[in-house]
């Protein structure tokens, strides 16, 4: 797979728009349309500087409003520290100057009196902390500012400069995002992300972290080499954690026999679509294994990256995009007597689910949506114009990447971000898979992360404050 990294200097609010970037970069690489493209948004990546005496490092120039008066630091080579009427002001050596609230500051010491080691909860009672709280004394320590708080026994925190600046609000510093997502359309065939079952299943969790690592990446990852059982293939879904169950059980097995009451269990074509769009929070992954098809046809697989199609919508259809990120769409299982699933609130999710400006969620099940109610009049046609639009995005050549599935590959989607379906098939066919929720499969990623690749500041902190194989000062803390 033709994969082209560019670095862009995209700006956080276009972060949503990676395919804005996607498509100038095939603008400026003259790139073949729907050329898997990198985007690593271009931003001052926030690195966390070691401070040690051996660094010779320039002293925090003065800005306008940095304090004048005396600073907490003897040694050249550490950030200074100075106590305001209602702020600790930290001037780096790097140059930024943070100010972080007295009350912020004890509310999040991290002491084994005011958070749990083994539990990481906090133990501190907020409400017990005066409003009006203020330091007796702050010093730039090697391992970052130490406060002395106004006690009968003198209560002293201390907080890592990297934690610090990561957690810096006033002014944020800018932070190294997540992992890249790679937006791809049908030429991710050339070379599909793939691990092997033996890997996987390696308990030194290695191929687990690529495999995992492939979901985050590029929203899908084959497994190959699974023994065609279902054992094997609940095993391999177990390695990432516990399987959802719902109202068609744990682990499928399942074939065209209206088993259950959905179209999945019938030889039907299915469009694209991410499942659970009925539940007020759908699954996270999905793995299917195909276990057999004999006697007949048909029956292969779909897979469209919607983050890449959202990305194209966005550009050369902004109004659409807009609208598809706004109007919630109503949609139902009702398929099985004993249940009828509608999302909470009805009606509340669109296609395009936002979460701090980004896309978060792609959430499209055409033959699962149910009555389109509560637009406005003027909206109606606005609605089905935007869907029409991502329909033909979603169903162009360029976007549908065609597999067909056989016993020994496993194939797992991230639900939030890649859409499945499958042609129409006659004879007997035989699949197999689970679900798994969201925060299962993102809690696994960060176990993992934090194990092979840790955040700069559990990196920085781990000598002195692991417990039970955590940095009390993890960023996800
Ligand atoms: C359980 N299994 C995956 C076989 C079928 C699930 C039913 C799919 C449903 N129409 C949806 O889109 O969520
Ligand atoms: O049978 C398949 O290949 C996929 C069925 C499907 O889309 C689903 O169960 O959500």
């Amino acid at each position: 797979m033709l994969r082209t990294s560019c670095r862009l200097s995209v700006n956080p609010a276009r972060r949503v728009g990676a395919s804005s970037a996607c498509l100038v970069s095939r603008q400026i690489y003259n790139l073949p349309k729907h050329t898997p493209v990198t985007v690593t948004c271009c931003r001052s990546l926030h690195s966390t500087p070691k401070y040690s005496s051996a660094s010779a490092v320039l002293k925090p120039s003065s800005p306008e409003n940095s304090p004048t008066s005396a600073v907490s630091s003897h040694d050249h080579d550490l950030p200074v520290s100075r106590i305001d009427e209602r702020k600790v002001i930290v001037g780096f050596p790097s140059g930024e100057w943070c100010r972080y609230h007295h009350i912020w500051l004890r509310d999040h010491c991290r002491c084994s009196e005011c958070f749990h080691p083994v539990t990481k909860q906090r133990l501190v009672n907020t409400f017990d902390i005066p409003h009006d709280v203020k330091p007796v004394k702050v010093e730039s320590k090697t391992e970052g500012l130490e406060v002395t708080w106004p006690s009968a026994q003198p209560h002293t925190s201390l907080y890592p400069w990297s934690w610090l600046r990561y957690n810096s609000y006033d002014p944020p510093l800018p932070r190294e995002q997540g992992t890249e997502k790679i937006l791809w359309g049908s030429k991710i065939a050339q070379s599909p992300p793939t691990v092997s079952y033996s890997e996987v299943m390696e308990q030194d969790d290695q191929g687990l972290f690529k495999w995992l690592s492939n979901i985050d990446k590029f929203g899908f990852s084959f497994v190959s080499g699974v023994p065609p059982t279902t054992e094997a293939t609940e095993a391999l879904v177990r390695r990432i954690g516990f399987i959802r169950e719902t109202q068609y059980g744990r682990f499928w097995d399942f074939t065209s026999d209206l088993a259950k009451g959905d179209t999945a269990y019938t030889t039907l074509a299915l469009g694209a679509h991410t499942d659970n769009t009925y539940f007020t929070d759908p699954c996270g992954l999905q793995l299917f294994h195909l276990l057999s098809h004999t006697e007949g046809t048909g029956g292969s697989t779909l897979l469209v990256d919607g983050f890449y199609v959202a990305s194209l919508l966005k550009e050369l259809h902004p109004t659409a995009y807009e609208i598809l990120s706004r109007v919630g769409v109503p949609t139902h299982a009702a398929g099985e007597p004993g249940s009828l699933y509608t999302p909470t609130p009805q009606g509340a999710y669109p296609v395009l689910r936002h979460a701090k400006g980004e896309l978060a969620q792609v959430r499209w099940n055409n033959d699962d949506r149910s009555v389109m109610n509560g637009l406005a009049p003027s909206e109606l046609e606005e609605w089905y114009d935007a869907v029409r639009l991502w329909n033909k995005f979603l169903t162009s050549a360029d976007s549908e990447y065609w597999v067909q599935l056989s016993a020994g590959t496993a194939v797992v989607v991230d639900n939030h971000r890649v859409l499945h379906g499958r042609s129409g098939f006659t004879g007997k066919r035989r699949m197999c898979g689970a679900y798994v929720g969201v925060d299962e499969y993102r809690s696994k990623l960060a176990v993992l992360q934090e194990k092979f690749a840790p955040d700069p500041v559990s990196q920085e902190t781990a000598s002195f404050a692991t417990v039970h194989g955590r940095s009390l000062w993890n960023p996800a803390l």
